[in-house]
């Protein structure tokens, strides 16, 4: 609960994004390649449009590290959008004339369903779309993945992992193997969906083809599993503080993410208490709750609002992409007529990327509530702080 924050700039073909995250302790190793890496990630998938080509995203660091380790000082990063050099007159701050409509170039006013462009202008009471479309575009999850790349090697340093794999797309399901691979990313991002499933990856990838021969887009659904967690991140005691809810409403803010389940999710409801509920039994060695464990884990890592020590097992939905080259009807709000969306160049569909973001978003969430329990100024510090937990954990139910 905001130990830990961030906060992201820019606009999606103005001159570069910024991130400023706060509050990492001083100690953690980090060099740029650590967070490039997450920004490639995020750059893959089959179906992705031309926008993908232009840019290679990389961070610069502007504060908060020196000589390869965090000083404990907001960190900050800078990434350029390479597309700007196109769009330098347009995204001009400086005031300039209007065109002949009297708006200007590359304005946007017969507005895209599915977008924030209608609503969003109405809110902000703007006449080009323009307006609102350049920061509403999930080009600002550029800059979140550099903030949580941060959290995920703090994280990683203390023995947890996140990772993804995408189990739907555009109506075809792959098949979840019952033990996932050691390194999950190793064997998804080997993949161009991201997927574990070879025969499903075939069957999604002419769904994508067919989808963007008629203009039409696809959604879909990733995993997101972290391994290593320590039980009681969180806590049952007020409803801001449960790490479900809190993971929830960081998935929900992704663009285009509809819905999320933790574990068995929306399927619990239709079963019985004696098929949903994990049952719980001694361990025998020690685990990350001590000595106790669960037979299953459909709960999916989390019970009363605190991790249990389980995997932690998040789905995340994603609407198809909302602009189709066979535009969706709408109004020009300029003229007040029925129109075609205005349409230039989109994803077919996005939902890999979507799964790194996720990864990101749950990084971010998780190391927040990491430092909420086991607080310190430097790594170290928040280790020892840990060891004494998992130590006392040892002495329990034993
Ligand atoms: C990684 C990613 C890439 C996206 N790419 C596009 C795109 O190329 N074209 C598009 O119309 N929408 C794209 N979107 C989706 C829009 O950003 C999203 O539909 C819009 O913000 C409205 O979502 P909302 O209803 O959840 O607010 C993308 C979303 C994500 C997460
Ligand atoms: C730029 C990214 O995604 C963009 C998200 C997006 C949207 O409307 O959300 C629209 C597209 O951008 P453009 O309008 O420039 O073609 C995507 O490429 C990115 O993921 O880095």
């Amino acid at each position: 609960m905001s130990n830990l924050r961030f906060t992201t700039a820019g606009e999606s073909h103005g001159p570069a994004l910024v991130s400023v995250l706060e509050g990492m302790p001083a100690g953690v190793s980090l060099l740029a390649a650590d967070v490039d890496t997450e920004l490639a990630r995020r750059q893959q998938g089959y179906g992705r449009g031309r926008r993908m080509q232009i840019e290679t995203d990389r961070i610069e660091f502007l504060s908060g590290v020196r000589a390869g380790e965090t000083l404990g000082s907001p960190i900050s990063m800078l990434i350029r959008n390479s597309d700007w050099k196109n769009w330098q007159e347009i995204m001009d701050p400086a005031p300039r004339e209007a065109d002949a409509t009297g708006l200007r170039k590359r304005h946007v006013t017969r507005v895209r369903p599915g977008h924030a462009d209608l609503t969003g202008i109405l809110k902000y009471d703007r006449e080009d779309a323009r307006d609102i479309l350049e920061r509403a575009s999930a080009r600002e999850t550029t800059a979140r993945v550099a903030a949580s790349a941060v959290c995920r090697v703090m994280l990683r340093a203390l023995g947890i992992e996140i990772g993804s794999h995408l189990v739907h797309l555009g109506g075809v399901d792959a098949v979840r193997p019952d033990v996932l691979p050691q390194d999950l990313n190793a064997a998804s991002d080997a993949s161009p969906l991201r997927t574990l499933d070879a025969d499903a990856e075939a069957l999604m990838i002419t769904r994508i083809d067919a989808a963007k021969k008629e203009g039409n887009t696809l959604g879909g659904i990733c995993e997101v599993v972290v391994t290593g967690l320590p039980v009681g991140l969180g806590s049952h005691v007020s409803w801001d503080r449960r790490i479900d809810g809190r993971l929830g409403q960081a998935m929900l803010s992704i663009p285009a993410v509809k819905g999320v389940e933790i574990g068995m999710g929306f399927e619990t409801a239709r079963r019985t208490g004696a098929e949903v509920h994990d049952e719980i039994e001694p361990a025998m060695g020690r685990t990350r709750a001590g000595h106790v464990q669960r037979r299953t884990n459909r709960a999916g890592g989390t019970e009363g609002g605190m991790t249990t020590g389980e995997e932690l097992v998040i789905r995340v939905a994603m609407k198809p992409i909302s602009t189709l080259m066979r535009p969706l009807g709408t109004v020009d709000v300029a003229t007040g007529q029925s129109a075609q969306a205005v349409a230039e160049r989109s994803d077919v569909t996005a939902v890999p990327a979507m799964g790194v973001i996720a990864e990101a978003m749950a990084a971010f969430v998780l190391a927040d509530a990491v430092l909420e329990k086991f607080g310190g100024d430097s790594l170290e510090e928040v280790q020892r702080n840990l060891d004494a937990y998992l130590a006392r954990l040892d002495e329990r139910v034993r």
